[in-house]
């Protein structure tokens, strides 16, 4: 998959809510009430990673949750990062 330049990020990332470019990366951290809210969420995105094929660069620390997407194969963002994104704050929300 192509992988997208600054602009057409900056464009997508505006249909989405709290997530940034950061280093070739998009990034957004969430907050949950406790630990068992925060891994039960992750577990929840992880079985939709596992059907999209496509998987986040992430970090649990107690109740806050910092996901990190990018395409390896593009070295850079693509669409597939941009339809996780979604995918992952439809879940949170
Ligand atoms: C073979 C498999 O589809 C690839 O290795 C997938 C798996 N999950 C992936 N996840 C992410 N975030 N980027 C990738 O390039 C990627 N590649």
């Amino acid at each position: 998959m192509k992988k997208m330049n600054t602009n057409e990020i900056e464009a997508a990332l505006k249909n989405l809510t709290g997530w940034e470019l950061k280093n070739d990366m998009i990034e957004r951290s969430f907050t949950f009430k406790d630990f068992k809210e925060a891994f039960s969420m992750m577990t929840r995105i992880a079985f939709e990673c596992e059907k999209q094929q496509h998987h986040p660069n992430w970090e649990n620390v107690y109740n806050n949750l910092t996901v990190k997407l990018s395409t390896h194969d593009a070295n850079g963002v693509t669409q597939k990062d941009i339809d996780l994104a979604k995918t992952i704050e439809d879940i949170v929300a």
